[in-house]
């Protein structure tokens, strides 16, 4: 599929200042329709904002993005949002009290327009309803539809936020560390629910641990110091004796 459907995203000359210190440098970054990007560097190389700034939660010093072609550049996230970008968060940002499924029928309702309308219209809500056991079976959580997020487990909060990326039912899936914290186990669950969910969308996932970037990646984009430092398929992104000097020194070259 990758290549064939054309570029998703676009970066042309991406920078931002943070008074004075230029954290992201003249990025190019091309990902395209279909296929999963990392974006991989050692810490403070610039990832989580050129995340934000793909995003719209950071506005660019300087370039331009595009989306499918269309200038997204400045706009505020819940455009970029609804033009079909989605993203997750490195940190919860879940409501302890409410369960899974409200989380995802407030998410569905929240990608309708519709605002509280819809909660005169039984049919919708029962569509909601449907669709968001749809997407909690997707994800695994099937069984803790009724189950207050704030007792999930660490590994099946970060499941109930893909879900809650996923009612957008987004063409780009943005993942900001999605194994970061758990365990063996709870990563290879990740994986095999970002390559079952991958189907039909574009993925861009900022990761440290390079199993996973190995196992899901179609390209890879290595940043060091705000720039492109190498970009290209996994085995020969983690080669290139650049890299490898990058990560050593960092505190990252264990992983
Ligand atoms: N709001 C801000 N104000 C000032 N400096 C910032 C701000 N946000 C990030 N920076 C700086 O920009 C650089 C890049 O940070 P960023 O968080 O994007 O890196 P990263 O690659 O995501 O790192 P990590 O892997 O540790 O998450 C760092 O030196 C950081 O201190």
């Amino acid at each position: 599929m990758e290549g064939t459907a054309g570029t998703a995203l676009t970066a042309r000359g991406l920078t931002r200042d943070f008074r004075g210190f230029r954290a992201v440098d003249q990025v190019d970054l091309t990902v395209a329709a279909g296929s999963v990007h990392a974006l991989v560097g050692p810490n403070g190389a610039g990832k989580t904002t050129l995340f934000n700034l793909l995003t719209g939660f950071l506005a660019p010093t300087a370039g331009r993005i595009e989306l499918g072609g269309r200038d997204i550049t400045g706009l505020p996230p819940e455009r970029v949002a609804r033009l079909g970008v989605a993203r997750s968060f490195q940190i919860t940002s879940l409501f302890p009290q409410q369960t899974a499924r409200t989380h995802v029928e407030l998410a569905l309702q929240g990608a309708t327009r519709l605002g509280w309308r819809f909660w005169r219209s039984d049919r919708l809500l029962a569509r909601f309803s449907a669709r968001a056991g749809e997407l909690l079976d997707l994800v695994g959580l099937a069984d803790a539809a009724d189950v207050a997020a704030g007792s999930l487990a660490y590994g099946r909060k970060r499941a109930l936020e893909l879900a809650i990326a996923l009612a957008l039912d987004p063409q780009v899936l943005l993942l900001d560390e999605p194994t970061a914290g758990m365990g063996l186990e709870d990563v290879e669950r990740t994986v095999e629910l970002i390559a079952a969910v991958r189907d039909g969308r574009t993925v861009v996932l900022v990761e440290h641990n390079m199993r996973v970037v190995g196992q899901l990646a179609d390209t890879v984009t290595v940043l060091q110091a705000g720039k492109v430092l190498v970009e290209g398929p996994y085995e020969q992104v983690r080669a290139d004796p650049r890299v490898i000097e990058a990560y050593l020194g960092s505190v990252d070259a264990a992983h």
